[in-house]
């Protein structure tokens, strides 16, 4: 395999928190690769370091030491306007609570980090009404976020990581403030679109339901790799992979709940 089929390289990553007394590792020598139109799951019980690995992806933390490269480049060396551009351009993010900005509509949400780069407002309509249709929002664009349900916010917050068509979009518990129908709605939203557009996701989750749409999925704990499991091609059922998620959580966690 050439270096560039791999969108994300996860190279060895180290990170501790604080000094002395007070340290905390919190990944040990984390590595793994990511393949373009890959959907890939990070599992793990909690304090594992999944938001921490989440985060030095999205350059929001400095790995200690060991090496993230996206579509090839040393994301670790970027500074100042490389660093915003990487940020702003290659990667979309996708957090539990939406964060959705309340003074402006849908519609100014979505296209925000277009606007923030001065992209041609064509270009923005065409890729807006594309998403809206894709994530059934159409109805909703001209609304405010105190004005939409949890299941609208978070449909419009996933347009909002995909309209810079981002290199890879990263996504922090997607589901966890959703209920079971919007959750599925959600997945059912990004899977498609991971199968239509080929976007490479990269989602963090407690949730086996969740997880079950991923192509593939990391458990993480105590900072390594301790599980992959891959969705068997061609043909596995969506039922038969979650079936194989609930007994790795099983082992992880040494109990029978799906929630890690
Ligand atoms: N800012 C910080 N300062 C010190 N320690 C931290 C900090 N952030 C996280 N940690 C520690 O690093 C470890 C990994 O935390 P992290 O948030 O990455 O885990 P997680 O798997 O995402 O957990 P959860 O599922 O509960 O969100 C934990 O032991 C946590 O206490």
């Amino acid at each position: 395999m050439k270096i560039s089929d791999k969108q994300l390289q996860v190279q060895e990553v180290h990170k501790t928190y604080g000094k002395g007394q007070s340290e905390t590792v919190a990944l040990k020598g984390i590595a793994f690769d990511v393949l373009p139109g890959e959907f890939l799951g990070i599992m793990g019980a909690s304090g594992s370091g999944k938001t921490t690995l989440l985060n030095c992806i999205a350059t929001m933390l400095k790995p200690t030491s060991g090496q993230i490269l996206l579509d090839g480049q040393n994301i670790s060396s970027f500074r100042g306007s490389q660093l915003a551009k990487y940020r702003g351009s290659k990667i979309g993010y996708l957090f539990q609570e939406f964060e959705l900005l309340d003074n402006l509509s849908a519609r100014e949400n979505i296209v925000l980090p277009l606007s923030i780069h001065g992209e041609n407002p064509k270009k923005q309509e065409a890729q807006l009404q594309k998403l809206a249709k894709q994530f059934d929002i159409e109805e909703v664009l001209n609304k405010f976020p105190s004005q939409l349900s949890g299941g609208q916010k978070q449909r419009v917050a996933a347009a909002r990581a995909l309209i810079s068509n981002p290199s890879i979009v990263l996504a922090d518990e997607p589901t966890g403030a959703l209920d079971t129908k919007n959750a599925k709605i959600l997945m059912e939203k990004l899977s498609s679109i991971n199968h239509t557009d080929g976007a490479t996701i990269l989602m963090v989750t407690h949730d086996a339901n969740a997880a079950s749409f991923c192509s593939r999925i990391l458990f993480i704990q105590d900072g390594v790799i301790f599980h992959e499991l891959r969705k068997k091609v061609p043909g596995e059922t969506q039922n038969s992979f979650y079936e194989r998620i609930l007994t790795v959580m099983a082992q992880l966690g040494g109990g029978s709940s799906n929630v890690l």
